[in-house]
Protein backbone atom coordinates (compact mmCIF):
# COMPACT_ATOMS: atom_id res chain seq x y z
CA UNK A 1 0.00 0.00 0.00
CA UNK A 2 1.17 3.23 -0.77
CA UNK A 3 0.08 6.24 1.08
CA UNK A 4 0.50 9.95 0.91
CA UNK A 5 -1.17 13.88 1.65
CA UNK A 6 -3.66 14.66 -1.29
CA UNK A 7 -3.27 18.38 -1.98
CA UNK A 8 -6.25 20.38 -0.36
CA UNK A 9 -9.29 20.84 -2.37
CA UNK A 10 -8.19 18.36 -5.42
CA UNK A 11 -10.01 18.95 -8.30
CA UNK A 12 -10.05 16.82 -11.67
CA UNK A 13 -9.57 13.51 -12.55
CA UNK A 14 -9.92 11.64 -9.17
CA UNK A 15 -8.06 8.60 -10.50
CA UNK A 16 -4.91 11.07 -10.24
CA UNK A 17 -2.82 10.24 -7.45
CA UNK A 18 -3.10 14.52 -6.09
CA UNK A 19 -0.22 14.47 -4.20
CA UNK A 20 0.75 17.70 -1.68
CA UNK A 21 3.78 19.67 -3.44
CA UNK A 22 6.07 18.58 -2.63
CA UNK A 23 4.78 15.01 -2.09
CA UNK A 24 4.62 14.13 1.60
CA UNK A 25 4.86 10.25 1.36
CA UNK A 26 3.85 8.13 4.78
CA UNK A 27 4.02 4.93 5.72
CA UNK A 28 1.69 2.40 7.22
CA UNK A 29 3.08 2.77 11.17
CA UNK A 30 2.66 6.97 10.80
CA UNK A 31 -1.38 6.39 9.09
CA UNK A 32 -2.05 4.12 12.34
CA UNK A 33 -0.41 6.72 14.64
CA UNK A 34 -2.52 9.98 12.24
CA UNK A 35 -5.71 7.81 11.97
CA UNK A 36 -6.22 4.51 13.75
CA UNK A 37 -6.44 3.18 10.05
CA UNK A 38 -4.54 -0.59 10.31
CA UNK A 39 -3.07 -2.86 7.29
CA UNK A 40 -2.42 -5.80 7.06
CA UNK A 41 -0.98 -7.32 3.54
CA UNK A 42 -1.96 -10.79 2.99
CA UNK A 43 -0.64 -13.18 0.42
CA UNK A 44 -3.69 -14.13 -1.56
CA UNK A 45 -1.23 -16.93 -3.30
CA UNK A 46 -0.98 -18.84 0.01
CA UNK A 47 -4.21 -19.89 0.60
CA UNK A 48 -3.14 -21.41 4.29
CA UNK A 49 -1.64 -18.01 5.22
CA UNK A 50 -4.85 -16.11 3.38
CA UNK A 51 -7.28 -18.11 5.78
CA UNK A 52 -5.26 -17.82 8.67
CA UNK A 53 -5.14 -14.02 8.68
CA UNK A 54 -8.56 -13.57 7.57
CA UNK A 55 -9.85 -15.37 10.81
CA UNK A 56 -7.63 -13.52 12.83
CA UNK A 57 -9.02 -10.15 11.68
CA UNK A 58 -12.56 -11.92 11.58
CA UNK A 59 -12.68 -12.96 14.87
CA UNK A 60 -10.66 -9.41 16.34
CA UNK A 61 -12.92 -7.28 14.58
CA UNK A 62 -16.58 -9.15 14.96
CA UNK A 63 -17.09 -9.78 11.45
CA UNK A 64 -20.65 -10.60 10.75
CA UNK A 65 -20.79 -10.70 7.31
CA UNK A 66 -18.83 -10.13 4.37
CA UNK A 67 -19.14 -9.34 0.50
CA UNK A 68 -17.24 -9.56 -2.70
CA UNK A 69 -17.81 -5.63 -5.13
CA UNK A 70 -16.24 -5.71 -8.64
CA UNK A 71 -15.90 -1.80 -9.39
CA UNK A 72 -15.14 -1.23 -13.38
CA UNK A 73 -17.15 0.65 -16.23
CA UNK A 74 -19.40 -2.11 -17.08
CA UNK A 75 -21.22 -1.84 -13.68
CA UNK A 76 -24.38 0.02 -14.39
CA UNK A 77 -24.61 3.57 -13.62
CA UNK A 78 -21.19 3.76 -13.44
CA UNK A 79 -20.58 7.31 -13.06
CA UNK A 80 -23.38 8.12 -10.53
CA UNK A 81 -21.99 4.79 -8.30
CA UNK A 82 -18.95 6.84 -8.30
CA UNK A 83 -20.00 9.57 -7.38
CA UNK A 84 -21.56 8.00 -4.29
CA UNK A 85 -18.55 6.39 -3.46
CA UNK A 86 -16.72 9.84 -3.29
CA UNK A 87 -18.98 11.01 -1.27
CA UNK A 88 -17.23 11.25 2.19
CA UNK A 89 -19.14 9.11 4.99
CA UNK A 90 -18.38 8.75 9.07
CA UNK A 91 -19.44 4.83 9.54
CA UNK A 92 -20.40 3.77 13.23
CA UNK A 93 -18.91 0.71 12.87
CA UNK A 94 -15.37 -0.62 12.18
CA UNK A 95 -14.87 -1.45 8.27
CA UNK A 96 -12.35 -3.94 6.95
CA UNK A 97 -11.53 -4.16 3.27
CA UNK A 98 -9.27 -6.21 1.68
CA UNK A 99 -8.69 -5.82 -2.24
CA UNK A 100 -8.71 -9.15 -4.33
CA UNK A 101 -7.67 -7.76 -7.65
CA UNK A 102 -6.90 -4.41 -9.36
CA UNK A 103 -6.65 -0.82 -7.64
CA UNK A 104 -8.24 1.80 -5.66
CA UNK A 105 -7.85 4.66 -3.32
CA UNK A 106 -9.67 4.90 0.17
CA UNK A 107 -9.01 8.12 1.03
CA UNK A 108 -9.05 9.34 4.84
CA UNK A 109 -9.70 12.42 6.42
CA UNK A 110 -8.50 12.61 10.23
CA UNK A 111 -8.09 16.38 10.52
CA UNK A 112 -11.11 18.57 8.48
CA UNK A 113 -10.06 19.13 5.05
CA UNK A 114 -6.94 16.85 5.76
CA UNK A 115 -6.96 14.17 2.96
CA UNK A 116 -4.66 11.05 3.49
CA UNK A 117 -4.70 8.99 0.29
CA UNK A 118 -4.34 4.99 0.17
CA UNK A 119 -3.86 3.23 -2.71
CA UNK A 120 -4.70 -0.49 -2.35
CA UNK A 121 -3.45 -3.18 -4.25
CA UNK A 122 -3.77 -6.85 -4.26
CA UNK A 123 -3.88 -8.51 -1.08
CA UNK A 124 -3.63 -5.07 0.71
CA UNK A 125 -6.04 -5.32 3.59
CA UNK A 126 -7.47 -1.64 5.65
CA UNK A 127 -9.48 -1.17 8.61
CA UNK A 128 -10.85 2.07 9.12
CA UNK A 129 -12.61 2.29 12.45
CA UNK A 130 -15.74 3.89 13.12
CA UNK A 131 -15.90 7.56 13.26
CA UNK A 132 -13.22 8.27 10.75
CA UNK A 133 -14.24 10.23 7.44
CA UNK A 134 -13.15 8.23 4.23
CA UNK A 135 -14.20 8.22 0.93
CA UNK A 136 -13.36 5.44 -2.24
CA UNK A 137 -12.52 6.13 -5.78
CA UNK A 138 -10.73 4.15 -8.68
CA UNK A 139 -7.09 4.02 -9.92
CA UNK A 140 -6.57 4.59 -13.64
CA UNK A 141 -7.10 0.93 -13.97
CA UNK A 142 -10.71 1.38 -13.67
CA UNK A 143 -11.28 -2.35 -11.72
CA UNK A 144 -11.12 -3.39 -8.78
CA UNK A 145 -12.64 -6.38 -7.20
CA UNK A 146 -13.06 -5.98 -3.13
CA UNK A 147 -13.96 -7.86 0.03
CA UNK A 148 -15.77 -5.79 2.13
CA UNK A 149 -16.05 -6.97 5.94
CA UNK A 150 -18.93 -5.50 7.94
CA UNK A 151 -18.18 -5.62 12.04
CA UNK A 152 -20.82 -5.94 14.56
CA UNK A 153 -20.15 -3.44 17.46
CA UNK A 154 -22.81 -4.61 19.84
CA UNK A 155 -21.96 -8.28 19.67
CA UNK A 156 -24.95 -9.63 18.16
CA UNK A 157 -25.56 -12.61 16.37
CA UNK A 158 -22.39 -13.97 14.49
CA UNK A 159 -23.25 -15.30 10.82
CA UNK A 160 -20.18 -17.29 9.15
CA UNK A 161 -19.49 -16.53 5.12
C1 LIG B 1 -16.71 0.30 -3.39
S1 LIG B 1 -16.63 0.26 -1.70
C2 LIG B 1 -17.44 1.70 -1.18
C3 LIG B 1 -17.12 2.03 0.21
C4 LIG B 1 -17.87 1.17 1.15
O1 LIG B 1 -18.43 0.17 0.84
C5 LIG B 1 -17.99 1.57 2.50
O2 LIG B 1 -19.08 1.15 3.12
C6 LIG B 1 -17.14 2.29 3.18
O3 LIG B 1 -17.35 2.58 4.45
Amino acid sequence: MQIWYMEPYACGDRRLPHHVFPPKKISPDQLLQKSRVQYYKVDLDDTVAMKKRLSRVKAEWKVVSSDILTVNDNVPDWEEKLEEYYEPIVRDDDFVCMVVDGSCYYDVEPEEDEWIRCHLEKGDLVIIPKGLSHRFTITPKNYVQIQRFFTDRNGNIQMSK
